[in-house]
């Protein structure tokens, strides 16, 4: 008989019921050993697990039982039924049972009950079909914490890079307007501190992409870097921090530019995203700085084409917990009385 794992349980939601999310979350658990994963919780509709996956479930109701369950059995915390259920076809109920998910699985991390929290992908559009008016998980996870949207940075983590959206789900016609000198700087002051504290990078080098091609030409292809960003980047000097910019976004992720950062700033979502998925789509994490907690979650969607046929690669999530619990472990130490 296997002894009970001790380490402090992680909160997994299982996002939408009807996307990847529950089979890649009980492929992570049949994966612990190979990855040494701490102990962790599936929350959401456990008929969404029996759908997918016919391994060993335990349901719990209490995270002091995660740990002697989970050396045999996937724990999970039963929400409930989210109605019939068919892989890749998302209803108004499923979306219901990932929202009261992640209002779970932030309830636990927040009153420390869990270490940290890992988020399932959820459908925004389903979402928002039952009356959710937040862009996405991050910010809804900050109202929760009391942080302002502004205040919580989305990074996109994987063994190579890091990058940083400074804005995030908006439409591309909106990111010049949105892109300010007190937006940048308050973000790269976040991401520097996330990537001390969390990364235990005691200097950051911090890289902020150009928006415009060849960062604007000198102000022949636009001004936002002449007008906002450069701005931005002196006052973050002068702030002591280490920050190159603004660079052209199209030389800045060329192997041997890229790697003499720590994170890359950069001004819309897709300039960020599409590079890193390009280079770690199978063990991308998204995770978000600046919150009283640590969040992870893996870097895809719901993948509703391919929900429920056994095609889902469970690295991202595996990558997601694993994160999180080096990223809980970090500030558990930071926080340690100096012996
Ligand atoms: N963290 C989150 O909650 C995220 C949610 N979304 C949501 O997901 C929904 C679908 O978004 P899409 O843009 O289609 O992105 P997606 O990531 O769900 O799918 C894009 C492509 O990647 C494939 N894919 C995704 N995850 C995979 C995995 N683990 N293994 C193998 N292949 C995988 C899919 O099959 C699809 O071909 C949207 O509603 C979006 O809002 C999208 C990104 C992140
Ligand atoms: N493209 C990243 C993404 O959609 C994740 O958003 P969030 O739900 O973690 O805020």
């Amino acid at each position: 008989m296997q002894a009970d794992d001790h380490r402090r349980p992680i909160a997994v939601t299982m996002g939408d019921p009807a996307g990847v999310g529950p089979e890649v979350t009980a492929r992570a658990w049949a994966a612990r050993h190979e990855h040494d994963l701490p102990p962790f919780v599936a929350i959401g509709d456990i008929a969404a697990v029996e759908a997918v996956w016919d391994g060993p479930i335990a349901r719990v109701g209490d995270m002091a039982e995660v740990g002697r369950a989970f050396a045999a059995a996937l724990p999970v915390w039963h929400l409930e039924d989210s109605g019939p259920l068919t892989p890749g076809s998302p209803t108004p109920a499923g979306a219901t049972c990932a929202l009261h998910a992640l209002e779970t699985g932030i309830g636990l991390t927040r009153n420390q009950a869990s270490a940290a929290l890992v988020t399932g992908s959820v459908s925004k559009h389903a979402l928002h079909g039952i009356g959710y008016t937040h862009p996405g998980q991050t910010e809804f996870i900050a109202e929760r914490c009391g942080v302002t949207a502004t205040n919580a940075v989305m990074m996109l983590a994987g063994p190579s890079l890091r990058v940083v959206p400074l804005t995030v789900h908006i439409p591309l016609s909106e990111v010049p307007e949105r892109l300010t000198s007190e937006l940048i700087v308050a973000k790269a002051r976040i991401v520097a501190r996330g990537l001390r504290r969390d990364f235990g990078i005691a200097t950051p080098r911090i890289a902020l992409a150009g928006l415009n091609p060849h960062a604007g030409e000198s102000g022949q292809l636009g001004d936002e870097e002449l007008r906002v960003m450069q701005p931005a980047v002196a006052q973050l000097r002068e702030q002591g921090l280490t920050v190159d910019g603004p660079v052209a976004a199209d030389a800045l992720f060329a192997p041997g530019i890229r790697d003499r950062y720590d994170a890359l700033l950069c001004a819309y979502h897709d300039q960020a995203l599409a590079p890193f998925k390009a280079l770690h789509f199978h063990d991308g994490v998204n995770l978000t700085l600046g919150l009283p907690i640590v969040r992870t979650s893996p870097d895809h969607g719901t993948a509703f084409n391919i929900a429920g046929t056994g095609r889902a690669d469970p690295g991202p999530t595996i990558a997601a917990i694993a994160m999180a619990a080096r990223m809980a472990a970090a500030r558990e130490r930071s926080c340690a009385p100096a012996k």
